[in-house]
């Protein structure tokens, strides 16, 4: 008898199992039928970039008429996103599992391309790297907070606003689209990335507007158990600054953007850490050295970043180049620049092949550094500066963008100097950085497009099956 049974058992098992079979082959075909619609983060691939192609991709998927199935895509190899502290960090407080998401090495965009499935919306830039250059018909939308350096047809639709956050146009397009799809843990992402890259909307570090602050706001409103903007921040500001472990290689690696002259290639990467600190890491030069063989890369920028007793940014720059005339004209450029002044102090450093300074423009981040080492590299004459479209892109800086930089520098040091309310105060003009090289070209995609419908069944199970996650113990 009991054979029988379990005989029984594994008919009703089988017949179970080869139901689910029919319904997910029926799913996958359908899915195969949907072209795809992926919603594309910058190579660089901070939380800004990684939320806004998240929540941008969720907001579309639920309110969209297209028949396109809303997919986003981290624009870095899988391996790379425990580079991104912070990013693991916010993802793991909101039970966000890693192995729902979908990175560049995961799926192949140029295939599906193509044959025609493949459409695009660009979040946190707007200018595809050249490797990517044959994926630019593929844009259908883009949106961005820099300055726009490239013109796309009248059918690509275009937001770009000078705000501190990407996530803030992300917000604002889905409280006045479709407010009611939002739920806890999407406000959670939204709400912590505009607090991160606001620097917890602190008026002297130069990056928060009245939008990002009215949308921060706006999210409290909705979701009052949001955690507080100071815990937010400071743990995502702890991770983000955590590059204990990590090698040289690594630390170069983890927030880097590249830019092409006529014939040359630089790298520009954030270093979280101390010059002194920096200059002092066994085997620098040679390491440079090898990271910039290894990729291509003439030269190499690194802008370090850290922070002193009052908890002031304090900004140095150093350049690696093995050329004498090529570092010449990356040095000049950055000595001499005036759109903004960088107010740059030479610094000792071990090697001919490395030159280093303290940056006095303190809210000159690499969106400013960036367009100066571009026009650099095309020649020094910003009118001989092409973007990657080829249109001479102006670098020049008028009287007043000068008043205004000079207005930056100043204001915050003197914070009972009138701000001009109904001008509303805008971040330093964030330069979309012409990456030129995807540091992605890392063969072909591992994920068939049932094992895409199946990350993105995981995404919808993982959502769905959350309320407001408790916070972990
Ligand atoms: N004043 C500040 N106080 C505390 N933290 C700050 C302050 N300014 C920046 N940070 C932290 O350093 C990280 C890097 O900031 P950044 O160098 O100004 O550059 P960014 O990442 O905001 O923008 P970029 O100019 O690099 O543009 P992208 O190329 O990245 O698009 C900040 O994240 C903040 O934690
Ligand atoms: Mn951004
Ligand atoms: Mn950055």
């Amino acid at each position: 008898m009991e054979r029988f049974l379990l005989g029984c058992r594994a008919a009703v098992q089988m017949k179970k199992l080869a139901q689910i079979a029919v319904k997910r082959l029926a799913e996958v075909q359908h899915l195969e039928s949907r072209p795809l619609h992926v919603v594309l983060g910058n190579e660089a691939c901070d939380l800004d970039s990684m939320v806004s192609a998240l929540t941008l991709a969720f907001y579309l998927e639920n309110t969209s008429e297209s028949k396109a199935a809303f997919v986003p895509v981290l624009n870095i190899p899988h391996s790379e996103l425990a580079l991104r502290g912070e990013s693991v960090f916010l993802l793991s407080e909101l039970n966000i599992p890693e192995s729902s998401l979908i990175f560049r090495d995961e799926i192949d965009l140029h295939a599906l391309h193509q044959i025609g499935q493949l459409t695009l919306t660009l979040v946190d830039h707007h200018i595809l790297p050249s490797s990517d250059k044959s994926l630019e018909n593929a844009v259908t939308e883009v949106l961005d907070h820099r300055p726009l350096e490239k013109q796309y047809p009248h059918s690509c639709s275009v937001t770009a606003e000078l705000v501190g956050s990407c996530n803030t146009l992300v917000t604002e397009r889905i409280l006045q689209g479709k407010p009611e799809i939002l739920d806890w843990q999407t406000a959670a992402l939204l709400h912590a990335t505009i607090i991160l890259d606001c620097v917890n909307m602190a008026p002297e570090a130069g990056k928060v507007t009245p939008k990002d602050s009215k949308y921060v706001a706006q999210l409290e409103a909705l979701f009052p158990d949001l955690s507080s903007r100071s815990n937010i921040f400071e743990s995502l500001q702890k991770a983000k600054f955590d590059v204990s472990g990590l090698t040289t290689e690594q630390m170069l690696r983890k927030d880097l953007k590249t830019i092409s002259g006529d014939s040359t290639m630089l790298a520009i990467s954030a270093i979280y850490m101390d010059l002194e600190v920096f200059l002092q890491r066994s085997n620098l030069t040679a390491e440079l050295d090898s990271f910039c063989q290894a990729h291509g890369y003439d030269a190499l920028v690194a802008m370090t970043i850290t922070f002193n007793p009052h908890n002031e940014p304090v900004r140095h720059l150093v350049v690696f180049c093995p050329s004498v005339d090529l570092q010449n004209t990356i040095c000049e450029a950055l000595e001499y620049s005036h759109c903004p002044p960088l107010n740059l102090t030479p610094a000792p450093t071990p090697h001919p092949n490395l030159r280093a300074y303290l940056q006095g423009n303190t809210l000159a981040s690499r969106k400013k550094v960036l367009p100066i080492l571009r026009d650099a590299l095309w020649g020094g004459n910003p009118g001989a500066m092409r973007t990657p479209s080829g249109k001479p892109g102006s670098e020049d800086c008028s009287q007043e963008q000068m008043d205004d930089e000079l207005d930056k520098t100043i204001n915050p040091l003197i914070p009972e100097m009138s701000r001009d309310e109904e001008e509303p105060v805008l971040p330093p003009t964030p330069m979309n950085s012409l990456v030129d090289e995807c540091p992605l070209d890392r063969g072909l995609p591992k994920l068939s497009a049932e094992a895409i419908f199946e990350k993105c069944s995981q995404i919808t199970i993982a959502r769905s099956s959350t309320s407001p996650p408790q916070k972990k113990k």
